[in-house]
């Protein structure tokens, strides 16, 4: 068993035990509340660059299986767990979460007080950390003036977007899914519904995505801070008005972006599998599955085309909007759960619906 260190910018030092990929790595620290789905999590591309801890204090019990993947590869820094499963059990598992994290380089320290941990990250907000060996040449002074003088990230998503178009086929309706990190449940369920889908890059033009005669164009969910995303806020620009657009967390900010509101990052995020998000329109309240650490600020809402029509329940943040002269919705969570409840999935048949509606209204002005 090796030894390993968590430092913190602010100089905290948690030592724990070491798994995964035996290399140093630094990254943003959050957390997550999910008691299941740690494998839709460490492989959804929206945490590209980031540690994530796990509040649930075992993990790794039913291994990782060939079905619960939400990208090719996961883009995570690092893992902190209070206890990793060392043998799962499970009828689906192939490997256990240790050897799939050395398979991908990606390193976890375990055993480490994560409650304590948690704790700081909701009284300072994300913080910077670094995961490495804790061998006697360690200097922890110097660790955390590295991570002081490392410039954000500022290109997420092009790490993560496709560099080309593919398609993934249907007799439906036509979908273009601009791809800024997408969890690959969205395309799953679109798939559900016979939609003929062509997955773009972040930066594709909106002529281009317009030359393919779209019946609907879902913006995808996405790491980093939206307002870096600047290619992709001018593309949504120009596609508003013209095909009925769906768009989920990253796609959501941008849209509201595009549409003149502006965006925050919220103290420590809302990450987990159960948030409460009510929707104004029925009064009802849905479980959501969430990962964020960006919101969009209600107040700039005034004087744009935007209306709320879902609200955080747990801190009142916005959680979904709608336009008032299109036929454009987008939520702040995650419709397509992987992982969490599937409550709001019917937002996926909304957009269906929505598409039928705007391919009658133009039958009959043709
Ligand atoms: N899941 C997402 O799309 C996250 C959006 C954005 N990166 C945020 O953290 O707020």
């Amino acid at each position: 068993m090796k030894s390993r260190l968590l430092v913190l910018e602010d100089g905290t030092v948690f030592q724990g035990i070491a798994f995964g990929s035996d290399k140093a790595s630094q990254g943003e620290v959050v957390f997550t509340t999910g008691m299941t789905g740690y494998q839709e999590t460490l492989s959804d591309p929206s945490f590209y660059g980031q540690i994530i801890t796990f509040t649930y204090p075992l993990i790794g019990n039913y291994g990782i299986n060939r079905d619960d993947f939400e990208s090719v590869s996961p883009s995570i820094r690092g893992m902190v767990v209070r206890e990793l499963a060392k043998e799962p059990s499970n009828f689906r598992s192939d490997m256990s979460l240790n050897e799939y994290l050395i398979s991908k380089d990606i390193p976890g320290i375990e055993g480490i007080d994560t409650r304590k941990l948690t704790k700081i990250i909701r009284s300072k907000g994300a913080v910077r950390a670094f995961l490495t060996e804790a061998d006697a040449d360690v200097n922890v002074n110097d660790l955390v003036a590295t991570l002081l003088a490392t410039p954000p990230i500022t290109n997420h998503v092009k790490e993560v977007s496709p560099k080309a178009a593919y398609p993934s086929p249907g007799r439906g309706k036509r979908v273009v899914l601009l791809d800024f990190g997408m969890k690959h449940g969205i395309l799953r369920e679109l798939n559900k519904r016979h939609c003929d889908v062509l997955v773009v890059p972040y930066n594709t033009p909106a002529e281009q995505i317009l030359a393919w005669y779209p019946d609907g164009i879902m913006l995808s969910n996405g790491p980093g801070d939206p307002q870096d995303v600047t290619e992709g806020i001018e593309t949504i620009r120009e596609l508003i008005g013209k095909v009925p657009i769906f768009g989920i967390c990253l796609g959501h900010q941008l849209f509201a972006l595009a549409c003149g509101a502006k965006s925050f990052k919220l103290p420590f995020g809302h990450r987990g599998a159960n948030h409460p998000v009510k929707d104004l329109r029925t009064g009802r309240t849905e479980l959501t599955s969430q990962n964020h650490g960006y919101a969009i600020d209600a107040e700039s809402l005034e004087g744009t085309d935007l209306e709320v029509t879902h609200v955080a329940l747990n801190d009142g943040t916005v959680e979904g909007l709608r336009h008032k002269k299109y036929p454009i919705f987008t939520v702040q969570y995650h419709p397509e759960a992987s992982p969490g409840p599937e409550d709001s999935n019917h937002l996926f048949d909304e957009f269906i619906e929505l598409m039928e509606a705007h391919a009658g209204k133009e039958k009959q002005h043709a």
